[in-house]
């Protein structure tokens, strides 16, 4: 069996009267790729924002690869391996692609043991071309940030993302600002490179198309809590998630 590189455990939060998280249980195993889908308010950024820090449960217990990081910050949450994209994607448009790519792979270089701190320059740029060529857009190098397509700019942040030890990347509506008809063949960059790269995947989509192709498995959040938990045929086919999640999706 593979093994959970997450583990929640009876996770709760609340703000003031409103219950955000109950009784949250999730066991995602190292290298799957997860959907989190529901309205608006089910409960699903309080999830991400639980994992990757910037809010802490009210109880529970969170385990990454093994490790309790329940209440760590964000930093130090992203130093061991979960990292985060936006929905906005987060670029310097001052620089080109690469220098952006080269600046996350120094950043993430520079939070690696010894040998990758006294590494050369060079190595930076290197591996930065490397992962611009897996995402197929070191033909944008050169470009500004300004000039490119909204596909470029999110294959671009993810790949800036994973220059790192990223093992669970948790990405936020990772089509929005992305043309209806890039949406598949960016996806299918992204999903691959991550796969590839063996990082575990859990990203939130409102496109049932995009959740039903790309999951092995779905969370159907509503109200707080997750009331479906299986392989996206049977949490789409599941009543309840037809009347409270698809049904009423915006
Ligand atoms: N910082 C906060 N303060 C107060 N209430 C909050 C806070 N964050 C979330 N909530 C409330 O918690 C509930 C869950 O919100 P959450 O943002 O997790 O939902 P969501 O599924 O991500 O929705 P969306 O799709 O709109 O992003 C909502 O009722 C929301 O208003």
């Amino acid at each position: 069996m593979t093994q959970a590189v997450l583990d929640v455990r009876d996770v709760q939060k609340s703000f003031g009267a409103v219950t955000a998280a109950k009784d949250i249980n999730v066991s995602v195993p190292e290298g799957a790729v997860y959907s989190l889908i529901g309205t608006n308010g089910a409960g699903k950024t309080t999830f991400v924002n639980m994992v990757t820090g910037y809010i802490k449960p009210d109880s529970g217990v969170i385990n990454f690869a093994g490790r309790n990081i329940t209440g760590m910050g964000p930093r130090q949450i992203t130093r061991l391996g979960i990292h985060r994209s936006f929905q906005i994607a987060q670029l310097c448009n001052e620089l080109t692609v690469e220098e952006n790519m080269v600046v996350a792979a120094t950043i993430h270089k520079s939070a690696r043991p010894s040998f990758w701190r006294n590494a050369h320059g060079a190595e930076a740029r290197e591996r930065a071309l490397a992962t611009l060529e897996r995402f197929r857009i070191a033909e944008h190098r050169n470009r500004l940030i300004p000039e490119l397509s909204g596909g470029v700019k999110k294959l671009l942040d993810i790949a800036m993302a994973i220059a790192g030890q990223t093992k669970v990347m948790l990405l936020d509506e990772p089509t929005s600002g992305v043309a209806a008809d890039e949406k598949f063949p960016i996806m299918d960059l992204v999903i691959e490179a991550l796969r590839a790269e063996g990082v575990t995947v859990i990203f939130v989509e409102h496109d049932m198309d995009i959740v039903t192709r790309y999951s092995d498995r779905v969370l159907a959040f509503y109200d707080g809590r997750i009331i479906a938990d299986d392989a996206p045929e049977e949490v789409l086919s599941d009543p309840d998630v037809q009347r409270y999640v698809t049904g009423g999706a915006a």
